[in-house]
């Protein structure tokens, strides 16, 4: 299996070393438009091979995509972080230009490939990248709720002092304030969390989620990594294993949940094919309204690269 990822910073090389590390695809291309940059991780990540004791390859390339060709998956995470007092909706201008770009030269050079998107803002980034690919939605798709979820196992896990695997969350809607996470579909080991937990402390733990991002950016000055990255590989890892793992993913609802047309995060089976089928879940009125704000905002936001885009043709 061959694995690109495309941004060779903070999250690319992350995920890249996860995909290495864990032996997820055997050919992982890293690419980055910084001269020598991509190069150098790739390097780095290929010399910790010996020492940590994996034999997937890593090679980098600066811009050069015919190195890409025949990639089975791509994951796009070029493009500008936020910094303290950003929303990532403002990364929206520089963002859309860079996503559109690299997605013509991967699709140039992978045709059958499936793509994650990680670029920010994540939900219209995916819009972007299917508009430009022209791939059906089952193969363009965006990574968040992955880490989403992620951090309100985190946060679980510590409040219970329990395993973050044991664990188990679904949300939805888009990546950013307008999250919709579902404690009513949370459980811990099995077990219902509202049974383990109180309202108010349940209530703080979403709240942290939501902002979530926002808390490694005001710590740290730029946006996280780790999780992140490990995120998207956890993606490719579904689709090249065909594992049909359930993950909440960024999708073009078409129809479910009374939604058509527009980029929310939502429950999916994950496989070889990419999105191999979406979960509806029987939402109640409280849930449904919160995904109706969600849905709100992120057309929005794509009503807002639609005009940017008339704009500029
Ligand atoms: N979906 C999610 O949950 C998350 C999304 N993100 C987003 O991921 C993106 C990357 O974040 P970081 O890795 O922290 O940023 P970073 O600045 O460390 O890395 C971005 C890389 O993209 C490269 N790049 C820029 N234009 C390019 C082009 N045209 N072709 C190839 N490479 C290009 C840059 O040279 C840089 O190395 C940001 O937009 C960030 O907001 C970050 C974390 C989570
Ligand atoms: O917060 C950001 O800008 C990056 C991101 O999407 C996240 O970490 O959730």
């Amino acid at each position: 299996m061959k694995v690109t990822v495309v941004g060779a910073g903070n999250v690319g090389a992350t995920c890249a070393d996860v995909l290495a590390t864990r032996e997820i695809a055997n050919e992982i291309v890293l690419v980055d438009i910084k001269e020598g940059f991509a190069e150098g991780k790739a390097l780095d990540i290929w010399q910790k091979a010996p020492i940590i004791g994996y034999d997937s390859r890593t090679v980098g390339v600066t811009s050069d995509y015919a190195r890409t060709a025949d990639s089975d998956v791509v994951v796009i995470t070029s493009g500008l972080p936020r910094k303290p007092g950003m929303t990532r909706d403002d990364l929206i201008s520089t963002n859309a230009g860079i996503v559109k770009s690299v997605t013509e030269q991967v699709v140039k050079y992978s045709p059958n490939a499936i793509i994650i998107i990680v670029s920010n803002p994540l939900d219209v980034m995916t819009y972007q990248a299917h508009l430009t690919s022209g791939l059906p939605r089952n193969k363009v798709f965006g990574m968040a709720g992955i880490l989403d979820t992620a951090r309100y196992r985190a946060f679980l896990a510590e409040a219970l002092n329990v395993s973050p695997k044991d664990i188990q969350a679904v949300l939805m809607g888009g990546h950013g304030d307008t999250m919709v996470p579902l404690p009513r579909y949370t459980t811990v080991g099995g077990i219902p969390v509202t049974e383990l937990i109180g309202k108010e402390e349940l209530d703080a733990i979403v709240a942290r989620t939501t902002n979530g991002g926002g808390e490694l950016v005001k710590l740290m000055g730029t946006s996280a990594w780790y999780a992140p990255g490990a995120a998207a590989a956890q993606m490719v890892e579904a689709i090249v294993r065909d594992q049909r793992r359930v993950f909440p993913v960024c999708i073009k609802l078409e129809g479910e949940y009374g939604i058509d047309g527009v980029y929310l995060g939502a429950p999916v089976i994950l496989g070889k094919n990419g999105i191999e089928k979406v979960i509806e879940l029987q939402l109640n009125d409280e849930e449904k309204a919160l995904l109706e704000t969600s849905r709100g905002h992120v057309k929005e936001v794509m009503d807002a690269l639609d005009n940017m885009s008339k704009a500029s043709a």
